[in-house]
């Protein structure tokens, strides 16, 4: 456990969450857990290596002095950012994910904009960019991260003008049209331009973000050539070049690869096709419990293909692991509520006793029994109605060493760019999600094995290494952008 050393960190990655929650157990003790989401899952692994600070919530709010002991960390100083329940109602259920997550996500539902969310947004980012100036070392790196934190950036830059900063958003950036509802939009492109590289995961969202870094707040900008011949554009902002870039995401490819080869995950997996009835054909979702996955498009897209015999609930069945996330916000819950009803209402439909056609656990799966569940599976359903990235996808690609198994895949994500022979389907057309998953259930073995071959060969080669690395090296000014 290394120890809280301010002032200290040449590293620092600061992101709304620390990547272990904390629980108080009633007796007053704390437990720490694993916190969910891919944003976690692809920076753990970088911060390890790099030894640096990560500067985060720790996952609940009023814990009192208690996290204020030595965090358990691996190889990482973990900094908390320690917030009220009020903040966490105003910061992270309102404006993080009233506001900002469904205005980014295509207002798949409508945001809300409260003037109090925001003044709490505004409060919170301010103490994120505090502790980090506190914690960076001189001349230090230090790297925000995603929609919580967008106003980071320029405070710190202005706490600390010794430091390099870099921005990268998990999440879509949305077109101007959506973006222009934003009541504070000024505040936020400006916010993010304090850091020195801005990243996101396809070109388009750095496309939008130039665009309106011009149009709203008047800077010049160089924006054509991106995805062409140089992979970033530049905002001039004063004597600065704020570089702007795209960067997709990607997973620890070659140990996911090795910890699903081993064999007591093989051992694992074909134990869960026993449990599981030893079906013909097992289907997989694997989300957080968020509406943007598209969880209730692939429910009704299998609900429909049971009915029409085309699929067939004694030899296809699906299993839907589903982590509970943000349930105190309504939409999150009124979600909830439908997919139950619908998994209900299908397996009172086409289940039998002892053999339901769908299996739903709305828990998190640990990790080993994860990659059992993606070596057990045939078929992964990857719906959302939006998505940044999604490392799911690729967490599966990666786990079928032996080049078995099909990806459904929406084209509204952002994996949908890299892994061009799943499956793709539009979930807003129900009929299209249908045929793709009837395609890939049934699809010819061969065929199926130069998919995954093709999809494999990108997700080991673009690894998460591969992006901390292209990011980091453009923000030290060490790459040629031309060529990145
Ligand atoms: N039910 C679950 N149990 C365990 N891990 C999960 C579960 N659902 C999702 N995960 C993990 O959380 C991460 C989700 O990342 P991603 O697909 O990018 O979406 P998001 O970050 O929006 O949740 C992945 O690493 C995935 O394996
Ligand atoms: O912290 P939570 O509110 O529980 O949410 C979990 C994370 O969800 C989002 O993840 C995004 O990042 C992934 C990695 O880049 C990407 O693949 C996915 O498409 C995004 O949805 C969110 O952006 C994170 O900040 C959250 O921690």
């Amino acid at each position: 456990m290394p120890a809280a050393a301010f002032g200290t960190s040449d590293f620092v990655v600061v992101a709304n969450r620390l990547p272990v929650d904390v629980e108080k157990a009633p007796d007053g003790e704390l437990i720490w857990k694993e916190s969910p989401g891919g944003l976690v899952t692809a920076l753990k692994p970088i911060l390890s290596a790099r030894n640096g600070a990560w500067v985060g919530w720790p996952g609940a709010p009023d814990i009192g002095d208690g996290a204020d002991d030595p965090i358990p960390g691996e190889d990482m100083l973990l900094v908390p950012v320690k917030l009220s329940a009020q903040e966490v109602e105003e910061h992270y259920e309102g404006f993080s994910n009233g506001s900002l997550w469904p205005l980014y996500h295509d207002v798949i539902v409508k945001p809300e904009y409260h003037r109090e969310w925001w003044n709490t947004y505004v409060e919170v980012n301010r103490r994120f960019a505090e502790e980090t100036a506190r914690v960076a070392a001189e001349g230090a790196t230090v790297w925000v991260q995603d929609y919580q934190l967008q106003l980071v950036p320029k405070m710190l830059r202005m706490l600390r003008p010794d430091v390099k900063i870099g921005f990268f958003l998990h999440i879509p950036f949305p077109p101007v049209e959506l973006f222009m509802q934003m009541p504070w939009r000024r505040e936020i492109i400006e916010g993010i331009l304090g850091a020195d590289l801005v990243g996101f995961h396809l070109p388009g969202g750095a496309q939008n973000f130039l665009y309106l870094a011009d149009k709203l707040a008047g800077y010049a900008t160089s924006r054509n050539s991106i995805g062409v011949r140089s992979k970033f554009g530049v905002v001039t902002v004063g004597f600065r070049s704020v570089r702007v870039g795209a960067f997709p995401i990607s997973i620890d490819s070659a140990e996911l690869a090795a910890t699903a080869k081993l064999p007591e995950t093989r051992k694992r997996a074909r134990a869960l096709r026993k449990e599981l009835g030893d079906p013909e054909k097992i289907m997989l979702g694997v989300d957080r419990l968020d509406y943007t996955k598209g969880i209730d498009v692939r429910l009704r897209a299998i609900g429909e293909l049971y009915q029409e015999g085309r699929l067939d609930p004694e030899r296809h069945i699906f299993v839907q692991l589903a982590t509970p996330s943000r349930e105190r916000v309504e939409s999150y819950r009124a979600m909830r509520d439908d997919i139950e009803l619908q998994v209900g209402r299908i397996n009172g439909n086409f289940g039998r006793i002892g053999h339901p056609a769908i299996h739903y656990i709305h828990r998190p799966v640990p990790r080993r029994e994860l990659l059992a569940f993606f070596a057990a599976s045939d078929v992964m359903l990857v719906t959302p109605l939006r998505d940044g990235m999604n490392l799911v996808a690729k967490e599966y690609i990666a786990c079928r060493t032996d080049s078995s198994g099909a990806l459904v895949l929406s084209e509204f994500t952002g994996a949908a760019a890299e892994l061009r022979q799943a499956y793709q389907c539009n979930p807003h057309d129900l009929e299209g999600v249908k045929n793709a998953i009837d395609e890939a259930v049934h699809q010819d073995p061969e065929d199926g094995k130069r998919r995954i071959r093709a999809m494999r060969r990108q997700v080991l080669q673009y690894d998460v290494d591969r992006w901390a690395r292209s990011f980091l090296q453009t923000l030290a000014g060490t790459v040629d952008e031309t060529r990145a």
